[in-house]
């Protein structure tokens, strides 16, 4: 063969990879239609016995040089493309998507920025048990510079018989020791009905697992104007997590703080799985600050402080944590909760391990 011949041959052959182009975003064109008018009926990308027919009717035009195998595994990836690209579609549309939104949210907390490059903490007991407890916790965690109090005060726990919060009054005790150390309060609210009360005493709603899809709560979360921090289903998969906050934003409230708190697996040495990829995935994935919380997600005092580094170093905006002045006496969660003593430790480890300049 000359080079003539060779270059002619090229040549043919670029024409074909450009008809081949061609023909390909022509599919891609189709397969877009297609992908909006099965959304519009609530159809899955992946159908496939439509697959299966396609392949069928394929074989029967195949002519060669290649193996029908050849020809299969190509066209397999052809369809799998399509799905991509009607799925992409589909992701492109919610508002809590980077795709959506390239630049980072940051939530301003009355003027505490969560998702700015610096992190936060949100610290305080498990629930509000009494002003004096919380007073207590509050007066250290100002000492070491966190600028956000958390405390349960509606306790949506796994037995009716446990104790289930102090309830409003809790979120006033909470107000109280936050004004009194100049601090923001964090808690969760479990009823649609009580969003707008907890207007009055809270500076973030904060919605718990177990109500990741208690999709008339986060509707009500999405017309307030208060930050909401969303804690992570206890089985909820990513795509469902940023859903549930698509049902806030969707409402209008777009300062929203993701919290991954662990996923339940089978693993039983800590109490639910900390999945923290999932930090750089939400951020991939959204806008939205992301925080983890890591007393629920290890459920063990003695892996607090490993998991708050982890979740640092993979770029966590913050974390949140359990702190009451005798967890041996505290009325619900006395296993994972820090101690005084305790909590000084970890924030001194942490503060050395990443050498933030905490806010006074
Ligand atoms: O025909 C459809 O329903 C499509 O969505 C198109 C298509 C394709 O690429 O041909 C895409 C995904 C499905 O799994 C099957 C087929």
């Amino acid at each position: 063969m000359t080079n003539n011949q060779l270059d002619q041959l090229r040549h043919q052959l670029d024409d074909v990879n450009i008809r081949l182009l061609d023909m390909i975003n022509q599919r891609g064109q189709l397969v877009k239609q297609i992908g909006d008018l099965k959304k519009g009926q609530g159809m899955k990308a992946f159908d496939p016995v439509r697959e299966r027919e396609m392949l069928d009717h394929i074989i029967e035009h195949h002519k060669g040089p290649f193996e029908y195998a050849t020809i299969e595994h190509l066209f397999k990836e052809i369809f799998k493309a399509a799905k991509e690209l009607q799925e992409d579609d589909h992701r492109k549309t919610l508002l809590v998507s980077r795709k959506k939104k390239p630049n980072d949210t940051v939530v301003d907390i009355g003027g505490i920025e969560v998702g700015n490059g610096n992190q936060q903490f949100v610290m305080g007991p498990c629930s509000v048990e009494s002003h004096q407890q919380v007073d207590a916790v509050a007066s250290v965690i100002k000492q070491k510079g966190i600028q956000l109090l958390r405390g349960g005060a509606f306790k949506p726990r796994t037995s009716p018989y446990d104790f289930q919060g102090l309830g409003m009054e809790g979120l006033k005790i909470l107000r109280d020791v936050g004004d009194r150390h100049g601090l923001k309060v964090v808690s969760e609210i479990v009823n649609p009905r009580d969003i707008e009360p907890a207007h009055e005493y809270l500076d973030v709603i904060q919605i718990g697992a177990r109500n990741m899809q208690n999709f008339e709560l986060l509707k009500e979360a999405g017309k307030s104007n208060r930050p909401i921090l969303l804690k992570r289903g206890l089985a909820a998969t990513i795509n469902e997590f940023m859903n549930a906050a698509e049902y806030i934003i969707s409402q209008g409230n777009g300062q929203i703080i993701l919290c991954e708190r662990g996923i339940r697996t089978y693993e039983t040495s800590t109490r639910n799985t900390l999945d923290i990829t999932a930090v750089p995935v939400l951020k991939k994935e959204t806008h939205l600050p992301v925080m983890v919380d890591v007393t629920h997600s290890t459920g063990r005092r003695d892996l607090l402080l490993p998991a708050a580094k982890a979740a640092l170093a993979i770029g966590a905006d913050g974390i949140m944590a359990e702190v009451h002045p005798d967890p041996a006496t505290a009325l619900s969660d006395s296993q994972q909760q820090m101690d005084i003593d305790t909590f000084n430790h970890f924030m001194d480890e942490l503060q050395a391990f990443y050498k933030m300049d905490a806010k006074v």
